[in-house]
């Protein structure tokens, strides 16, 4: 791929012609229990009469810190977790059977942000990382292509981060950038320097409908507008749940007003994205193509994220038949990732010894 083709400063994407299709009416009433879990896969939230009710009951479904729930994990009696791990196995004890897959093949390492390399705390702003959790990233790094996919704004998530040499696809990936200084990767790939930014238009509604937010969920204690640069997050994770239907119900309202914005749903957060036809797997197959591996069978792409949002990802990897798609989750969950990891800390034991397998294998074609 040449370099003109991969750096592309602002690009357009059609907007859908039909926006009925993504608010359809009438919409499909709220589903209580097992199918309300299901609906978990569905990332955007339908902005019907109704189904804001439904969101907020999926939120809690799929947010399951309740006592019982947690009771039943810690006792080892919670059959469906057994039935779900033995659909998404921890990719810790089946690590043989991955790196085995990558035999032969490219390794590039996408990782989502919060809830994968941090742990979700309260306070968005103090999302920190562990140093420990930098030193894993930045090993990883050094040995394959590494890319942060967050939903948040690039910039904040690179000050989370702070590893010059990764490529960052912030705000579900409509702003993308290479590592700032070239690498062995980006040398191999003339990717260095690439930027995509497929919703830049957007940039000017995006300030507008989070200024009204800010503005009318000031009456919600707990709650928090957090602006993403191509999205908007408002946060419930602080809002009493007696709430949060009425925080839903702003967002429905403000969002009225922005029919070329949709609503989609990651934890305890709502987000208000273009309706575009962009997010974190379009995103990862951009990157993918950037460093040169667009219809290639030697790469295996592992993409470990925590959120609805990465589902996109994790779906892309399926249809492509290709890579490792790993949930982070201590919960059962439907997913299209194949495996699964309980939380940060063994995100990064999966890291390292991902990094630790790669210096030890002598076969493993070098970049
Ligand atoms: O794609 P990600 O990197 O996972 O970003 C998704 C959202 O993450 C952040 O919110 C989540 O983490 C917060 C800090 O732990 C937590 O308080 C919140 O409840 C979670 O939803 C971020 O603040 C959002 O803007 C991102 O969209």
């Amino acid at each position: 791929m040449t370099k003109q083709s991969v750096v592309v400063p602002e690009v357009t994407v059609a907007m859908p012609p039909n926006t009925a299709a993504l608010f359809p009416y009438p919409p499909p009433r709220a589903m209580p229990g097992v199918a309300v879990r299901k609906k978990y896969l569905q990332a955007q939230v339908d902005l019907g009469s109704g189904l804001i009710n439904g969101w907020v009951e999926s939120m809690r479904a799929s947010s399951p810190t309740h006592a019982k729930a947690a009771a039943a994990l810690a006792a080892g009696v919670d059959d469906e977790h057994t039935a779900w791990m033995v659909k998404h196995p921890s990719a810790l004890s089946k690590f043989d059977q991955i790196v085995a897959a990558s035999k032969g093949k490219r390794i590039v390492m996408f990782l989502d942000y919060d809830g994968t390399l941090s742990p979700i705390v309260d306070d968005p702003d103090a999302a920190f990382m562990s140093d420990a959790m930098r030193l894993a990233s930045r090993s990883v790094a050094k040995q394959f292509p590494t890319a942060i996919v967050s939903g948040r704004c690039r910039d904040k998530v690179f000050h989370f981060v702070k590893l010059a040499e990764l490529y960052y696809a912030g705000s579900h990936g409509m702003d993308i950038k290479g590592p700032a200084k070239a690498s062995r990767h980006t040398k191999a790939a003339k990717a260095k320097g690439v930027l995509f930014q497929p919703a830049s238009e957007f940039i000017p509604m995006i300030e507008r409908v989070n200024e009204s937010l800010v503005e009318k969920t000031k009456c919600i204690p707990g709650s928090k507008v957090e602006n993403n640069k191509f999205c908007v997050s408002v946060h419930f994770r602080c809002v009493d749940e007696k709430s949060w239907s009425t925080l839903a119900d702003i967002v429905k309202a403000v969002l009225k007003d922005y029919p070329k914005l949709k609503l989609t749903q990651g934890r305890k957060v709502l987000e208000i994205r273009p309706t575009i036809k962009w997010d974190k797997g379009k995103a990862l197959e951009f990157l993918l193509e950037s460093l040169g591996f667009s219809d290639c069978s030697n790469v295996l792409p592992v993409y470990i994220g925590d959120d609805r949002t990465d589902e996109d990802a994790f779906k892309v990897l399926r249809k492509r038949d290709q890579g490792t798609g790993i949930l982070v989750s201590k919960h059962s969950k439907e997913t299209n990732a194949s495996y699964s990891l309980q939380e940060p800390a063994e995100v990064m034991e999966f890291l390292l010894r991902v990094v630790e397998w790669d210096r030890l294998s002598k076969s493993r074609p070098r970049w």
